[in-house]
């Protein structure tokens, strides 16, 4: 379990977090939403001990990560965007020697399980400095949770890769929510956040919004309306009540005010991309 009660955080005159709670069960995928800048990685940071918050309660498996990080961290997994791999080991060797930090005597089995499971076996000799992007971020994945940690924390752990590739991390990220971890991902793609159980949209170090993408498009839909229509973009957006408007195929996707009449418009569902610019409107 994840809970963090009103974290928040500045560096110097720049306040990263702003009284964030959220709370995440086993067996859940609760995605962190955002913008850059708006204190993804700074929530994660704090998480994991390695960042202490201004003010607020953070609790990681149970524990105060305030008063036992040293126990925390054998608990969590964690994966940064800076990818935390010894890129002059082997795949093999990344594997073992994290699986060592934390369970000694079967580090070795942990770490074939954990081969085998990410269908890393056939590299298990190369160098992880030598892996294409893809297969890095699936080793930074394996190497987060060979010791089998409760928590899993990941901070963006699909940019820069290729679609098929970041299906394949979410469907082992899932995996791992389905062996009972609880996952917190960060992410700023509107269509990873879709695979998230549970989503906060992080904005400025606050949360705006909080729930199932189901419940975050429905009260997108309470405030405005979303329709698609064939016009000039520019035209469209100097129409009476449009608060966004933007090219897709062959026409527009417009947002507006709620009971907007919209002629030989057809009415649409938001994305989670409308919802969160929706959302972020107004949210100085
Ligand atoms: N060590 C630091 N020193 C100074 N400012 C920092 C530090 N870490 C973060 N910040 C600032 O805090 C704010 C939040 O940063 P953070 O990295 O948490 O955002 P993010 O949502 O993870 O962004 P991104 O998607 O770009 O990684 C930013 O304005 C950033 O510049």
């Amino acid at each position: 379990m994840v809970h963090a009660e009103e974290v928040s955080r500045s560096f110097g005159p720049v306040r990263a977090l702003e009284g964030v709670s959220l709370s995440v069960r086993p067996g859940e995928v609760f995605g962190l939403l955002g913008p850059n800048g708006a204190g993804k990685t700074t929530l994660v940071r704090i998480l994991t001990g390695v960042l202490k918050p201004d003010g607020g309660r953070v609790l990681v498996a149970g524990l105060d990560v305030g008063k036992d990080p040293d126990k925390v961290k054998a608990r969590i997994g964690y994966a940064t965007q800076e990818q935390s791999l010894y890129r002059t080991l082997t795949v093999w060797e990344n594997l073992l020697f994290r699986a060592r930090l934390y369970r000694g005597k079967e580090a070795r089995a942990l770490a074939e399980e954990a081969l085998e499971r990410f269908g890393l076996l056939p590299y298990a000799q190369a160098l992880a400095g030598h892996l294409s992007g893809g297969w890095r971020q699936r080793l930074a994945l394996a190497q987060a949770v060979v010791h089998r940690p409760e928590v899993l924390l990941l901070d963006e752990p699909t940019t820069g890769l290729d679609p098929l590739s970041r299906r394949a991390i979410w469907d082992l990220i899932h995996l791992e929510a389905q062996r009972g971890a609880t996952v917190l991902v960060t992410t700023h793609y509107m269509d990873e956040a879709e695979r998230c159980h549970r989503l906060a949209l992080l904005h400025r170090g606050r949360v705006l919004a909080e729930g199932t993408p189901k419940t975050l498009k429905a009260l997108a839909q309470e405030r405005a309306d979303f329709y698609f229509v064939q016009a000039p973009l520019e035209e469209v957006r100097a129409w009476k009540g449009v608060l966004d408007a933007w090219p897709s195929g062959e026409g527009v996707r417009i947002t507006v005010r709620k009971g907007t009449p919209v002629p030989r418009g057809e009415r649409a569902f938001p994305s989670l991309e409308e919802v969160f610019l929706l959302l972020t409107q107004g949210a100085a």
